[in-house]
């Protein structure tokens, strides 16, 4: 395999590198690699390779301790926010990075706020900055996400934001009626997007993210919004597979 390949598999998290292991290698075939990274960029502590897996409740991805410490835990800077987080404990992407601010923009002051799957917490924290709501119920099944989450809110200073654990589709009940709710858990659209219609105001917004299925030719934007007709936006997160993609949909209730 080339290097500039392997280059292009690199990502930088706070002091740490992560590679994602290309198919068919195995992560001590990236050790070489590894120690050039940290020979050539002294800030990097620690290099991590990464599987190409999401698993669980907690959709949470395998990681292989290549070299350096052996720590997984950093902080991360993401549109001038910090997190503390562990990549090995917590839901974990950057390609989630534009949404977060897509989506934190449309937040107004004074606003009510629901994120359902709010991870270490970076929807949650980024539209309190941004948007100065009045609150933002944010809740994790993950009692790590929750635990990072209550760290962040600390480090940002976003005391709007409220932390809860559990699961959403029970703890949704436990809170008010609301401008706009964050649902990104692709996997639960349907379930998620009866709770969150439920919890939205009439003429609120609800942030879901769906996985659609297509074939070839299709539009898998269309796909996802022929399914909810009163979808005003959509755009494409990432393909899973070449028929799977997870979308998100902009819907006013
Ligand atoms: C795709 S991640 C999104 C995390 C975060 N919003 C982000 O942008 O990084 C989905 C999150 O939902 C959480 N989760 C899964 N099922 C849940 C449930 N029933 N109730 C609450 N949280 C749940 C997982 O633990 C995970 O943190």
């Amino acid at each position: 395999m080339k290097s500039t390949e392997i280059w292009k598999r690199i990502e930088i998290v706070g002091d740490i590198a992560i590679i994602g292991i290309p198919f068919g290698k195995s992560p001590e075939d990236l050790r070489e690699y590894a120690e050039e990274i940290m020979r050539e960029h002294k800030y990097v502590k620690s290099v991590w390779g990464r599987y190409r897996n999401t698993r669980g409740e907690y959709r949470l991805t395998d990681y292989y301790h290549i070299a350096g410490e052996k720590r997984s835990a950093t902080i991360y800077k993401e549109h001038g926010c910090l997190y503390y987080l562990d990549f090995t404990r917590v839901f974990f992407s950057q390609t989630l990075s534009y949404e977060h601010l897509r989506v934190a923009k449309q937040v107004k002051k004074g606003e009510k706020v629901i994120n359902l799957f709010a991870g270490f917490g970076p929807f949650s924290i980024l539209s309190a900055k941004l948007g100065d709501p009045e609150v933002v119920y944010s809740i994790d099944l993950n009692p790590y996400a929750y635990y990072f989450m209550l760290v962040n809110v600390n480090l940002n200073r976003t005391y709007n934001v409220i932390p809860m654990y559990g699961d959403a589709f029970k703890r949704v009940y436990d809170v008010e009626e609301v401008d706009r709710v964050i649902s990104p858990l692709p996997e639960k659209h349907r379930e998620a997007y009866e709770v969150a219609r439920q919890k939205v105001k009439k003429g609120g917004v609800i942030h879901l993210f769906v996985e659609v299925e297509v074939k070839k030719g299709q539009d898998p934007v269309k796909e996802a919004m022929k399914e909810y007709p009163k979808a005003f936006f959509g755009r494409v997160v990432r393909s899973v597979s070449p028929s799977r993609y997870h979308i998100v949909l902009d819907i006013r209730e």
